[in-house]
Order: C-alpha cells, then structure tokens, then sequence
C-alpha cells in the first residue's frame, strides 16, 4: 500500500466489540504508539458492576480524570513520524456518564467535563467497531473478566444504541464504521490491512491509492 497513512486513529465502540484487538494489532503491523484506556486501576469498577447506583459517580470521575491526563500527556509527545491508535475516544466518558448517572450527578459531572473535553487532541480519523448484542456478549464471556460476568444484557444493549446512536450524528472527525460480525481481527492479517486501507480513504489529505 502506498497511501499516506492517517497520523492518528481512534477505534470506538461498545464493550466487548474487538477495540483494544484492534489497536494492538494496527500498532503492531504499522509500528504505531498506542494510548490505551487504562480501566484495571479504576478501584471502582468492579464494585460498579455489583452496585451501579452506589457506585456509578466515582467511577465516572475517576474515567474523566485517569483519560483527562492521559490525553494531556499524549498531546505532549511528540507525535513526529510515528501513527497514534487508540481504544477511545474522549467523549467516552460522556456517553457512559449519560447511562450511568442521575440528573443531579450528571449536572455535576458535565461542569467538569465541559472545561476538560476542549484541550484534547482531534483524531484523524474515527473507527466505530459495531456488533449486535448476543455478538458482544460471547465475546465478554469468551475473554472471561470475573466482575463484567454478570453484566446486565440491557446495559449493553443501552450502550450499544447510544453508541449508534451518537455515531449517527457525529461530525467531529471522519468516521469509518465497520460491523465486525464475521471479521476477526485478531487473526485475519488482511482484514487489519483492508481496515487501514478505508481509515486512510476516509482520512483528510490522505489517499488509499
Ligand atoms: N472481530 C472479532 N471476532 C472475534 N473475537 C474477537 C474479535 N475482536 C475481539 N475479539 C475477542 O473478543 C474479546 C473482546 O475484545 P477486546 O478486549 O479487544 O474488546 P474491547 O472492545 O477492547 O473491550 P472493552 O470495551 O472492554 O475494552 C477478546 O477476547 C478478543 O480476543
Ligand atoms: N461505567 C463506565 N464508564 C466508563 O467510562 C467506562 N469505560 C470503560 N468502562 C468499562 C467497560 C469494561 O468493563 C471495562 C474496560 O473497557 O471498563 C467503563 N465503565
């Protein structure tokens, strides 16, 4: 391929759905950095899972905050010749926020998250992994994390549609979306290949000739 490739890629979507696969892999076969959610040292999370109510605002916070820094410090390297991937975009936290918290909470939570969300760095391009439901829940069950066990099928499936739904109207960036039913990227080395191929059609002042 001899396509001026996008410098930096986000690959979004719902839990489960091949994000974090995707990125390992675009960065191994294209030497890209990676900046990868960092979910393990959330200490709320698993607690999130037994008791959503109860634990709902700290663990938003603490998303918003961990990712805030996150994006500070990778808008500070210096990005020069190398691709940027990453499982997530900044919104992110918003759109879980939206499913998780109460109006109080959530009135709360955006009058910081409106003050943090305008010093992170543009993608050039967006990749919305979509799946349906029965999809994603074989795959949480298949990489088998004990608290996410017994998630709630209607949670997934609300984060699912607002997932679509947001993509529906997003505008920010360009944005390829691409239903990985019968695409495994973990394995398939030209799926990978052909999914950066689009990324690159799809990006500005980019061409995938
Ligand atoms: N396209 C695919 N086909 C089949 N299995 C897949 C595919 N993509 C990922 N998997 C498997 O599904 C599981 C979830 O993948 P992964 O951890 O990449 O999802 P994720 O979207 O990053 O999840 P999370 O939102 O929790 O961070 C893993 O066990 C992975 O090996
Ligand atoms: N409540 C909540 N808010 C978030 O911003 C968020 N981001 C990720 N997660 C959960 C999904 C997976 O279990 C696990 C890894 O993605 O962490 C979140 N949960």
């Amino acid at each position: 391929m001899s396509s001026v490739l996008p410098r930096y890629i986000v690959v979004e979507g719902p839990i489960g759905v091949g994000k974090t696969t995707v990125v390992t892999r675009l960065a191994e076969q294209y030497k890209a950095r990676t900046v990868l959610e960092i979910f393990e040292e959330n200490p709320f999370l698993a607690n999130f899972y037994q008791d959503q109510e109860r634990y709902a605002f700290q663990t938003e916070m603490f998303f918003l905050l961990s990712r805030y820094r996150q994006q500070e410090d990778f808008a500070q390297e210096d990005l020069f010749g190398r691709i940027a991937v990453s499982d997530y975009l900044f919104v992110k936290c918003r759109l879980f926020a939206s499913l998780t918290l109460n109006d109080h909470e959530l009135s709360l939570y955006d009058r910081m998250y409106n003050i943090l969300t305008t010093q992170v760095p543009k993608p050039d391009v967006v990749i919305h992994l979509t799946a349906p439901l029965d999809v994603l829940l074989g795959r949480i069950k298949q990489r088998g994390r004990s608290y996410e066990q017994n998630m709630d099928p209607a949670y997934l499936e609300r984060l699912r549609s607002l997932y679509n739904q947001f993509f529906q109207h997003y505008e920010d960036t360009p944005l390829l979306e691409v239903d990985t039913t019968d695409i495994d990227f973990s394995r398939d080395d030209q799926a990978l290949t052909n999914l950066m191929e689009m990324a690159a059609k799809c990006a500005p002042g980019t061409s995938g000739q």
